[in-house]
């Protein structure tokens, strides 16, 4: 079971309580998802893996070690990030930019090696990037340099990834591929979605937070209930399951908006 495990973690800035006394089990190998409304603390979650911030109170344990014990480099080797504040505005090629996943691995300036090299071959081709290794990543459309990044993070070898949107800026095609990329690769992960379809479909659990408090967590059928939509989200919709694999599915129309009071919002 171990894997990832918020243990009562909270976190406050300027006197304001972002994340409150979060319990959360990622297991070994598991896929989670964490949703919830913008604003809902999230993001501060997953900067709290991968150490961009400090618990203010409780602790992130990686296989039952609290990561503030561990060294930076420690941690960076074994956890793999792709964040909201992921930019590659360096004239790097892509294949410089999936190299930087190995720089946790190597001793001061030592180059990359044959078994390297091949990490981030074979990372390039799973996600579709291969074929672009010698442009530089600013030509790069906003799907592809997505696709870049997470190639980075899988070059890195990690035990745990966190992945802060990573469908974003996807297409169709890219967004089942790299959801099959997770459910196959048998390794820990947690995700931050914003499509609950999507996030039944990928994720083995998912955590639901609301105002920086998980409200829910389990298996996406048990977790996405209409009432629990309506309560955390505002919105109406209906729940339909997939007639092959069973996974609930929402369904929406703009009619289902809740109304506040001053009349249906627009
Ligand atoms: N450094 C900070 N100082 C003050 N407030 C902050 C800070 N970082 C985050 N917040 C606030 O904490 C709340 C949670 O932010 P967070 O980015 O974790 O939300 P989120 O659930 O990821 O949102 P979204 O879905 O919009 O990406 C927000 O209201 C945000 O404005």
């Amino acid at each position: 079971m171990p894997g990832l495990r918020f243990d009562d973690l909270s976190v406050t800035v300027d006197h304001h309580t972002i994340v409150r006394e979060l319990r959360l089990d990622v297991p070994d190998g598991a896929v989670v998802g964490l949703v919830g409304p913008n604003g809902s603390g999230k993001s501060t979650v997953l900067r709290c893996v991968y150490r961009a911030l400090a618990p203010s109170g409780g602790a992130v344990l990686l296989d039952s070690s609290d990561l503030a014990t561990m060294s930076l480099r420690d941690s960076a080797r074994r956890i793999a990030a792709l964040t909201q504040e992921n930019s590659v505005d360096l004239d790097f090629t892509v294949a410089e930019v999936v190299a930087l996943g190995r720089t946790p691995h190597l001793a001061g300036n030592q180059p990359l090696g044959p078994r390297d090299r091949a990490l981030c071959d074979e990372a390039m081709a799973r996600l579709d990037v291969l074929h672009l290794a010698e442009r530089s990543v600013l030509s790069l459309s906003g799907g592809e340099r997505q696709r870049v990044l997470i190639a980075r993070a899988l070059a890195q070898e990690p035990e745990v990834l966190v992945l802060d949107e990573p469908t974003n800026h996807l297409d169709l095609r890219h967004q089942v591929e790299l959801l099959s990329l997770l459910r196959g690769a048998g390794r820990t992960a947690l995700v931050v979605v914003h499509d609950l379809n999507l996030a039944a479909i990928a994720c083995d659990r998912l955590g639901v937070l609301s105002g920086g408090a998980l409200v829910a967590s389990g298996p996406p059928a048990h977790v996405l209930t209409p009432e629990l939509v309506r309560a955390v989200f505002g919105v109406a919709m209906t729940v339909v399951h997939h007639p092959e694999t069973g996974v609930p599915q929402l369904l929406h129309s703009l009619s289902t908006m809740e109304e506040s009071p001053d009349g249906p919002r627009s």
